[in-house]
């Protein structure tokens, strides 16, 4: 893409969608910069990925076609005050924030301007993210396309409606922290039985990672396919009837009603 992409933000999910960028080569480093606070970090991904750096966000206002938020929520508005009267006229104002709405930056923004709102998640690091796009009115269809192309570039995407994005907080912008807990209590639990520690995080990480992949590419339902592993009188029942007794998937559902719930109080 010729047009240039900033980041406000190097922080977790900043660098995580970079590099994401970066490996797809959707941008070139010379077309992308990014700005935080602190020094250390930008050096760290000006060498790792050759992008521009800068301590000041109005760099990043004045050279962008495309800006990412990528700071806490409760820092937007002091972002977006700093740098209002330097982002180019026809700039798309990308945000990335949990609980934070499209009218929200719209407001801040004091005059008309074009807003996506994304959530993104970490696994864009490694080519696998899940993202749920959602545009303003003022976005053009070519312009919404271009935002897709990068979100796609590391990972899946979906244009949802924006009524929809705190249930997608919980199931994809913060869902991989349930997993990366499931994954280490696995390893643990092979751990107990003698398994080496490195070959227990592997075995463990490799079961959820190809479960992932059958699910979404045979399209078959999670229930047939967990019936294809429990064999009648076998070892996989045995784990399914514990797994029920402790309330498992309870456990999942009450944890995402939580995660909804503190999204839509973060919107208020
Ligand atoms: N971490 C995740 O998995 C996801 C995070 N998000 C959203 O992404 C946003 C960022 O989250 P994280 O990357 O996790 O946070 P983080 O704390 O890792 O990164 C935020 C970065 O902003 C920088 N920063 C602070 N003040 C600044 C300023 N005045 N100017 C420029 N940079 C400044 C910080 O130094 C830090 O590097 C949040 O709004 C969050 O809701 C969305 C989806 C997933
Ligand atoms: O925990 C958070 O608030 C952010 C939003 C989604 C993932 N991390």
């Amino acid at each position: 893409m010729s047009k240039k992409l900033g980041f406000i933000g190097n922080g977790n999910m900043g660098r995580a969608m970079m590099g994401g960028i970066i490996n797809a080569d959707v941008f070139a480093p010379e077309n992308i910069i990014v700005s935080d606070i602190h020094e250390e970090g930008l050096k760290a991904v000006k060498e790792e990925y050759g992008v521009n750096i800068s301590l000041n966000n109005k760099d990043v206002a004045k050279f962008s076609d495309i800006i990412i938020l990528s700071v806490k929520p409760n820092l937007y508005p002091l972002i977006i005050s700093g740098i209002k009267d330097d982002v180019k006229e026809d700039v798309i104002i990308v945000t990335i924030a949990a609980g934070r709405k499209i009218e929200d930056t719209e407001k801040e923004f004091r005059r008309k301007i074009k807003v996506v709102r994304v959530m993104p998640n970490t696994p864009a690091l490694v080519g696998e993210g899940m993202s749920a796009i959602c545009p303003s009115e003022a976005v053009t269809r070519e312009e919404l396309k271009e935002i897709i192309d990068i979100f796609e570039s590391f990972g899946k995407a979906e244009v949802v409606a924006e009524n929809l994005m705190d249930a997608v907080t919980s199931v994809s912008g913060s869902s991989p922290a349930y997993v990366y807990i499931f994954i280490e209590a696995m390893a643990d639990a092979a751990v107990l039985d003698g398994i080496p520690r490195d070959k227990a995080y592997t075995m463990a990480a490799q079961a959820v990672l190809g479960s992932a992949k059958m699910v979404l590419e045979t399209g078959m339902h999670p229930g047939a396919l967990k019936d294809m592993v429990s064999s009648p009188g076998g070892t996989t029942i045995e784990a399914v009837a514990t797994l029920e007794e402790k309330g498992f998937r309870n456990a999942v559902i009450s944890a995402m009603r939580a995660c909804t719930k503190k999204s839509k109080e973060m919107s208020k």
